[in-house]
């Protein structure tokens, strides 16, 4: 097992610093450019699935398929889920970063595998995630009531302002594959507020590592070519992670060579 290294949260050191330390202030160069932000009234679509199961249910279906065409992002209300359960998600995750770090340190993995597969579940605390698209399949985020998500849009920024007991859900790059590129795995960041601790919960739903991915057969004929090669999960997890977060994804690397 990897040496535990060090994960203090600034609000750790709040009591014995009198400045933030320098490894905690990312260089200017890599901070979010805030003026590209849009503001807008727009938003991503929001889907209400209480009339799921009635004879809406085509409408709902359509709307939920045209959100994955263009936003690559949805959110949901009247999804069933108890708003007491989600509480107790934020509460739980909240009172996580009050443990001491020797407690925290035991649920930590350094392993990126065991992190977004096997536990499926991560708890993120309030730092800044830089773009990137999901790698896994799709993904079901809950955010507490602080807006921090942005989703791009039309090359800008488009925040997503919290809205209380719904589900946020996107397309990863495996679902932008299989879709044969139809359904979008969009680029996204989350941004620390200055004025208030932010928490959100993503879970990240991902085919097994030995799973082929490829674009789906009803999707390819002689005027639909396939956009990508067969690739199991393992090696674009791997091809991920290789490349880093910063490179914002690497579906490129298994497109069909068009030269
Ligand atoms: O915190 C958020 O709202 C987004 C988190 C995210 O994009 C991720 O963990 O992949
Ligand atoms: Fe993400």
């Amino acid at each position: 097992m990897a040496a535990a290294t060090t994960k203090l949260l600034l609000s750790d050191l709040a009591s014995t610093v009198k400045s933030v330390p320098s490894n905690y202030i990312r260089p200017i160069s890599d901070r979010p450019n805030l003026t590209e932000v849009q503001i807008s009234d727009g938003s991503i679509p929001l889907v209400d699935l209480q009339v799921l199961n009635g004879p809406s249910r085509l409408d709902i279906i359509k709307q939920i398929g045209q959100a994955c065409q263009h936003d690559g992002f949805f959110q949901v209300k009247n999804h069933g889920i108890p708003e007491t359960i989600i509480n107790n998600m934020l509460t739980i995750a909240r009172a996580f970063f009050k443990l001491p770090e020797s407690e925290r340190l035991k649920s930590y993995s350094d392993d990126p595998s065991k992190i977004t597969c096997m536990n499926g579940l991560r708890i993120l605390h309030p730092s800044d995630i830089i773009r990137h698209t999901d790698p896994n399949l799709i993904t079901v985020l809950l955010q507490d009531d602080v807006p921090g998500l942005q989703v791009l849009r039309n090359g800008k920024w488009l925040p997503v302002s919290p809205i209380p007991n719904t589900f946020i859900v996107n397309i990863g790059d495996q679902m932008q594959v299989l879709s044969n590129d139809l359904y979008k795995s969009v680029l996204h960041r989350a941004l620390v507020n200055c004025d208030k601790e932010r928490i959100s919960i993503p879970r990240f739903y991902c085919p097994s590592p030995d799973a082929v991915i490829a674009p789906a057969k009803d999707l390819i004929d002689e005027r639909h070519l396939a956009f990508y090669k067969n690739f199991t999960y393992a090696e674009y997890y791997q091809k991920f992670w290789n490349r880093g977060l910063a490179a914002e994804g690497c579906l490129d690397l298994f497109e069909v060579s068009t030269a």
